[in-house]
């Protein structure tokens, strides 16, 4: 086993798959490496190819051509090695329905010597009000925790969460995101995978942006939003009358538009230069309610897809 490098990584990774008598790539080629103590996050719209990587991975698919190695190993070669430093959390996955809560935990822990507490985990996922509820009884949300649960309680040195915030409330993802984080702080090293730009800016320290099974950008999101979409949005309002021409002919200014509504005018624009634009907005036009709007990890995938996320949802090998 590996002391010292990455906790996984992916060397030209392919995944072949077949549907209707045709072969496609739902991974095409895919290069990552994710350290120990970081939070890894994939991206992508349905079909990207994220869970296919994460069972590569995790040993359940046997990668078409490429290098997959978690603390060094082969995952697939070594299963029994693989389940002592490595634990996932399925998208789906079935639950003993007739057990409660408490009971699948512990019998789970029971499965590992240095297991955690299964109590301390109830309360940690905020499962504690569920805790003699039957698993066939659960919420979508309540599920999905338990499910979390399942893959902390043998402290996996690598912990890879499938979509581990879908059926969440806010005030719950925000929990699952504190016990993430504490997990990453112990030096777990985290993979998750995300519909949700906010939660990959918000919890991930790398993110790799999948599409159609190709990473398209991978980095920490504030430096693919700075290399990649830089620009953003600047909303403000004058009086009617100010002459805006400043504006009009400057050089990181576009999309400039006015609209006017009882002696002020709205206008928005797009701007790469956004420390110059509100200088000259606040003190030369005299604006006010000003907002200003990023373009996020959305705006890198647009960049570099040309497509929105939600317009990128596709089946791939089907066109
Ligand atoms: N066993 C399989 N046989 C054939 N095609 C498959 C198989 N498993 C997955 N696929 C296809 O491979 C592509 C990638 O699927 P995958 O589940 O990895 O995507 P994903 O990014 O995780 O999507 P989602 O966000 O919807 O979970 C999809 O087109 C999917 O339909």
């Amino acid at each position: 086993m590996e002391a010292t490098g990455p906790a996984v990584s992916l060397d030209r990774v392919i995944k072949r798959y077949e549907r209707n008598g045709r072969a496609f790539n739902a991974v095409d080629g895919v290069d990552l490496a994710i350290q120990p103590g970081g939070v890894f996050g994939l991206l992508g719209p349905n079909g990207a190819g994220k869970t296919t990587s994460m069972e590569m991975i995790a040993g359940l698919r046997v990668p078409t051509s490429g290098t997959v190695r978690v603390m060094g190993l082969d995952p697939t070669a070594y299963r029994a090695q693989l389940r002592q430093v490595l634990a996932i959390q399925p998208q789906h996955a079935a639950l003993f329905e007739q057990q409660t809560v408490a009971e699948l935990l512990r019998v789970w822990a029971s499965f590992y010597p240095d297991a955690e507490d299964p109590d301390h985990l109830i309360a940690e996922l905020g499962l504690t009000e569920s805790r003699n509820v039957r698993t066939a009884k659960l919420s979508g949300g309540q599920r999905q925790r338990v499910l979390v649960a399942t893959a902390l309680i043998s402290r996996p040195r690598v912990l890879v969460l499938d979509e581990p915030s879908t059926g969440l409330d806010p005030g719950a993802r925000q929990e699952l995101w504190t016990v993430i984080r504490a997990r990453s702080g112990a030096g777990s090293a985290v993979l998750l995978s995300t519909h949700s730009m906010e939660e990959a800016t918000a919890l991930c320290d790398q993110v790799a942006i999948m599409h159609r099974g190709r990473v398209v950008a991978s980095g920490a999101p504030a430096d693919l939003i700075r290399k990649h979409a830089a620009e953003r949005r600047l909303a403000f309002t004058v009086m009617h009358g100010t002459d805006l021409t400043v504006l009009r002919s400057h050089a990181e200014v576009s999309g400039l538009t006015e609209n006017h509504d009882n002696g002020s005018v709205r206008v928005d624009l797009t701007t790469s230069d956004t420390d110059a634009l509100l200088g000259l907005v606040t003190s030369r036009l005299s604006g006010r309610d000003i907002q200003i709007r990023d373009a996020g990890l959305e705006g890198v995938f647009l960049r570099l897809t040309g497509a929105s996320f939600e317009a990128a949802d596709e089946i791939p090998g089907k066109a």
